[in-house]
């Protein structure tokens, strides 16, 4: 039974999930970097939300993990590359809270608009300062968002709600998606230079980091309000507080810090500055969706393999992945044979699929053919590494579909570009179930590719297969099944053999004697 860890604090619905869907689950909260690494490599899955920091050191001493779930979006807390190299599947839950958070940038403009921290505690302390508290409306004013994805879209639509035109700068936000959201394309210097609230919904990148940084923040309106439950790092904060300070900026609402938890801040005590603990997806709907998601997710792929919103694996639905793992195993198996078959750089493998295997997601099956061909130079190759590996090495992949049906009505073709030409192997699927290799390097012959098996290259002539069979006996060695195919009558004929234990290379070297032999080779699957 796979064994899950939560360790933030998540809504106890995502127990609940793991149990029902046969997965082991320990809540385990709070707890050092130290004593994570001492305890990571009992489990299968980590969920998380943000506290915990899955970092190079976690991921080395997590032996058996193959998937992080984030109850959340924001995966800065997880190293995704060293993840990917160790073939650990890495998840969010994109939209889960994205409702609750805009709803919280909304908020903190509001807390800015009419200083309602500060009139509170005013308040409360018996001031009633009713002169001191002079607000401004939101109605009639530009709001700026730098970052229009899911959130930015929804806090856009609220903010037109309440009367605000809306600008966005987004690199990536198409022309017709800002018609559909009514809001107007902007480049970053006419946002800093128009809005009158700036809100931050990016997510922490190069590009992004210090987007508001001392040189923006200058180059913004006089009096502009500034809020980011976003990501810490999105604004220089010495700056911002030097601006707080001068009155340039009127007022700025922080949700996120450079550096969590924020117990002490430079920013603490400004007026007009308003601090949340990174609360943006704190709802208990929120927390409820986010839980729910993140458990669903990661049991399906521990349980059978479905794979959604991964952030370095190609998707599967837990409905699709039924059908396609039997490919993958097939896909796998091909790029194994390839791989160990294959000698010298690979500079293309071609990935081809005919009649009913075009018809699935092609990605896992990619996948597998890279993981199998380059497993066979590291065990610490999987699904997950392997497209990154392969363009490390500068390996080309190609994929290509033909949904007519061939002499198979499934097929996947392995094709491999070498010095010495392409060469390429197939195989199908018997009941839609069963990997069998059909064709080896041009060479038609039908063979389970499973276990320790000798693969031989011979001159097609009487009596080689009882010489082979006696060779083969006087080592020890007993055949478990036996596939023959050939070129033509006389020509080059090929071998492939399963057999019950590894074949020595002293017995690859004396098999190679053989009179007529011309390759002999131990192969693994
Ligand atoms: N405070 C909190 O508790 C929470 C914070 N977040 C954070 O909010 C952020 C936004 O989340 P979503 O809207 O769901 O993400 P999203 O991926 O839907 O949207 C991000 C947007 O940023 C844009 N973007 C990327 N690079 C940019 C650049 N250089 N300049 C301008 N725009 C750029 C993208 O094109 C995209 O439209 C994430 O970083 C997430 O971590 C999310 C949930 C809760
Ligand atoms: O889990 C949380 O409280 C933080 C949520 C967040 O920052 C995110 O989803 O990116």
């Amino acid at each position: 039974m796979p064994k899950v860890l939560i360790s933030d604090k998540m809504d106890p619905k995502a127990a609940e999930i793991f149990r029902e869907r046969g997965v082991e689950v320990d809540e385990i909260t709070g707890k050092t970097p130290e004593e994570l690494a001492a305890i990571i490599g009992n489990y299968d899955g980590l969920a998380i939300r943000s506290s915990t920091k899955v970092t190079k050191a976690i991921l080395d001493a997590a032996t058996n993990l193959k998937v992080v779930g984030r109850a959340g979006i924001g995966v800065d807390n997880v190293d995704i590359p060293a993840a990917s190299s160790k073939g650990v599947v890495v998840m969010n839950t994109p939209f889960g809270n994205s409702i609750t958070t805009a709803e919280h940038a909304v908020a903190l403009m509001f807390a800015l608009a009419r200083q309602l921290p500060e009139a509170d505690a005013s308040t409360q302390a018996g001031k009633w300062e009713k002169n001191r508290f002079m607000g401004v409306e939101l109605t009639g004013k530009t709001l700026g968002l730098i970052g229009a994805g899911n959130i930015g879209s929804i806090v856009a639509d609220r903010a037109q709600g309440l009367r605000m035109k809306v600008i966005a700068f987004d690199p990536f936000l198409s022309p017709e998606r800002a018609v559909e959201m009514g809001v107007e394309k902007v480049e970053i210097e006419q946002l800093l230079a128009r809005a009158d609230f700036i809100t931050l919904h990016t997510p922490l990148t190069d590009q992004t980091r210090n987007i508001l940084s001392r040189e923006n923040l200058l180059k913004t309106k006089k009096g502009v309000r500034i809020i980011n439950c976003a990501r810490g790092g999105l604004i220089d904060e010495a700056a911002l507080k030097e601006l707080l300070d001068s009155g340039h900026v009127a007022g700025a609402a922080l949700d996120v810090f450079v550096t969590e938890p924020a117990k002490e801040h430079a920013l603490f005590g400004t007026p007009n500055f308003v601090a949340t603990p990174h609360l943006g997806a704190s709802t208990s709907e929120a927390q409820v969706n986010v839980a729910i998601q993140v458990a669903e997710q990661m049991a399906d792929f521990l349980v059978s393999g479905g794979v959604t919103n991964a952030l370095n694996m190609p998707s599967l639905s837990a409905e699709e992945a039924p059908r396609v793992k039997p490919y993958m195993e097939l896909a796998e198996k091909l790029g194994s044979l390839v791989g160990q078959l294959q000698h010298g750089t690979i500079p293309r493998v071609s990935i081809h699929s005919e009649g009913a295997a075009a018809e699935l997601n092609q990605k896992p099956i990619v996948s597998a053919v890279l993981s199998g061909f380059l497993r066979v130079h590291s065990d610490t190759v999987n699904m997950v590494n392997a497209p990154f590996l392969a363009k490390e090495r500068g390996i080309e992949v190609r994929e290509v579909r033909t949904e007519k049906e061939g002499d198979y009505h499934t097929l996947v073709r392995v094709s491999v570009k070498t010095d010495a030409g392409e060469r390429s192997v197939a195989g199908t699927l018997f009941g839609n179930k069963a990997p069998r290799l059909v064709e080896l390097f041009g060479i038609k012959v039908e063979a389970d590719l499973i276990g320790h098996m000798l693969y031989v290259v011979n001159e097609d002539a009487p009596g080689f297969i009882g010489r082979l069979g006696t060779t083969l006996g006087e080592a020890g060695v007993n055949i478990g099944t036996f596939h023959l195919g050939r070129r033509d009558a006389g020509g080059e004929a090929v071998l492939l053999l399963s057999v019950d234990e590894a074949v020595t290379p002293d017995l690859i070297a004396t098999v190679r004697a053989l009179p007529g032999v011309k390759t002999a080779m131990a192969l693994r699957f």
